[in-house]
């Protein structure tokens, strides 16, 4: 079995180094060749799909649709949810990274940015950036309102999801893509390769890489293997670390 996750192309905000979340954004001219990048190397690697994920948000959809577009593969059904939605930002969404740097210290930044439970400040409720606000998250309770999330919390809405609603998927067999966040693919990710706590906030996803996952029929980790140039990735990977120093 096996699955690809890719992390949504170079987003506006990620271009303009802010602090992005929950918030909307489109691709960057960057994120939709970096989308079109990933399709083509998709193709090229012999990658079929019969079933897709996605968030709600739209750099995460336009990356799938520009994937599945180039594929030839625009029947599949797909599926979203807000439960793959980036990691919310709280009160940080909109902020530029390295001057929120200067202005709270490096080391805040990086705790807030890459602690595994550590929240960002809260958005308050009569902030227009609640999401409570948002036709999109018309269906979610107050409860599961997010006003800002640590990784941790990330992770108890990432997971669930992944058990009851991909993992069954593919044990029939679909051969699934799924396209979503830096953060949301971090919670996944430290599930499937096993990472402490303690060594999460060294891991980041670059944007636009797909990365494939195999298992065995115990949902076993076999292998797991970005594909593309690696030396490209890994210097892509730093980028993505370095974001609060620029
Ligand atoms: O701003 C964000 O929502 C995320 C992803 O772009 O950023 P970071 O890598 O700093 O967690």
């Amino acid at each position: 079995m096996k699955i690809v996750l890719v992390r949504h192309g170079e987003s506006k905000w990620n271009l303009a180094n802010k602090f992005t979340g929950w918030t909307d954004v489109d691709l960057s001219k960057q994120g939709y060749q970096e989308a079109k990048e990933a399709g083509e190397l998709l193709k090229k690697e012999g990658f079929s799909f019969d079933l897709a994920y996605t968030s709600y948000l739209k750099r995460a959809t336009k990356t799938l649709n520009i994937i599945l577009d180039i594929m030839d593969l625009h029947w599949i059904p797909v599926n979203k949810s807000w439960k793959l939605n980036e990691r919310h930002y709280g009160a940080l969404q909109g902020l530029n990274k390295a001057e929120t740097a200067k202005k709270e210290g490096a080391e805040q930044v990086h705790i807030w940015r890459r602690s595994f439970d550590t929240p960002p400040p809260a958005l308050d409720q009569a902030d227009q950036r609640y999401p409570g606000n948002e036709a999109k998250y018309a269906e979610l309770s107050e409860k599961q309102l997010p006003r800002a999330e640590s990784l941790k919390m990330t992770i108890e809405r990432v997971m669930p999801y992944w058990e009851n609603e991909i993992v069954p998927q593919m044990k029939k067999g679909k051969k699934i893509i799924v396209a979503a966040h830096g953060n949301s693919l971090r919670a996944l990710v430290k599930h499937l390769d096993g990472i402490s706590d303690s060594d999460i906030p060294s891991l980041n996803i670059p944007t636009g890489k797909p990365l494939v996952y195999e298992f065995d029929q115990a949902m076993e980790v076999k292998a797991k293997y970005y594909l593309g140039d690696q030396e490209e990735i890994k210097k892509e990977m730093a980028k993505v670390k370095n974001q609060a120093k620029k």
